[in-house]
């Protein structure tokens, strides 16, 4: 496996609203992600770390700077652009898992397949596969409403693999989970970056979950601090 930089992020700002006002949410943040491993992006409440994630998966335009995914510019991406990454590249795992509530957790997971016209035949092993992965091969016919908070994150992670992406990005996925729930979240996504080759980015509060990554990146009021020592590079 190739272990260039899958992301550049170079001199990028963000802020919000104007004059005495703004919110200086990035300040010129510089830092690559290596491909296939696991980055864990820490820092406190308010310290910007949404809104980094969503200027490197397109979700958010920054004022300046550049970010490049896999070679890809993002931040000269058109709408058709963004979308295409977002399909292709980028997938995305939210606090709040974000299923679609009337779709059974098979359904949840082959959505991304679907719209990517995947065949019927291919998309059901390819669905089987993903909830074996996230150990939930048991309750493919269940509603989200009908599973744990944990089963359900279990789910999205899934959906997020499903359409093989290079870059997936979790925001405090653990956010809404107990401690144990949540360390198993975690570990499962440590999995898959050695199981499906994906590179993770993930955010969180908790300084429990660090150990996991291979790297933990600080941010503070908008400026980042990399730790060399973080996470089990350092251990
Ligand atoms: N759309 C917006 N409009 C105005 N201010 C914003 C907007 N989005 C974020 N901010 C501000 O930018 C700063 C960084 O917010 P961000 O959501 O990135 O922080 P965070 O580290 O993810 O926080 P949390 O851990 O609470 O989710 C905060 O001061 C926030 O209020």
């Amino acid at each position: 496996m190739s272990r260039g930089p899958l992301v550049s992020v170079r001199g990028v700002h963000r802020s919000f609203g104007s004059g005495a006002n703004a919110v200086h949410a990035l300040r010129d943040v510089t830092f690559d992600l290596t491909a296939g491993t696991m980055t864990a992006l820490v820092g406190r409440s308010g310290s910007g770390k949404t809104t980094l994630l969503n200027v490197i998966g397109g979700l958010d335009r920054p004022d300046s700077g550049a970010v490049l995914v896999d070679g890809t510019d993002v931040t000269a991406l058109d709408e058709d652009g963004l979308s295409l990454l977002r399909r292709e590249k980028v997938s995305y795992v939210f606090q709040t898992f974000g299923l679609i509530p009337v779709l059974s957790a098979a359904e949840n997971v082959g959505a991304p397949l679907r719209l990517a016209r995947v065949r019927p035949g291919e998309r059901e092993r390819r669905v089987a596969l993903l909830l074996e992965l996230v150990g939930l091969a048991d309750h493919a016919e269940q509603l989200p409403g009908e599973l744990s908070g944990g089963q359900q994150q279990r789910v999205a992670i899934a959906r997020a693999l499903a359409a093989s992406p290079r870059l997936l990005i979790a925001d405090e996925p653990t956010g809404q989970l107990d401690a144990e729930t949540g360390l198993s979240v975690m570990a499962l996504l440590r999995g898959v970056v050695e199981s499906e080759g994906v590179t993770v980015l993930v955010s969180t509060h908790d300084p429990t979950m660090l150990a996991l990554a291979d790297r933990v990146i600080r941010i503070n009021d908008g400026h980042l601090t990399t730790e060399p020592s973080g996470g089990r590079a350092g251990s």
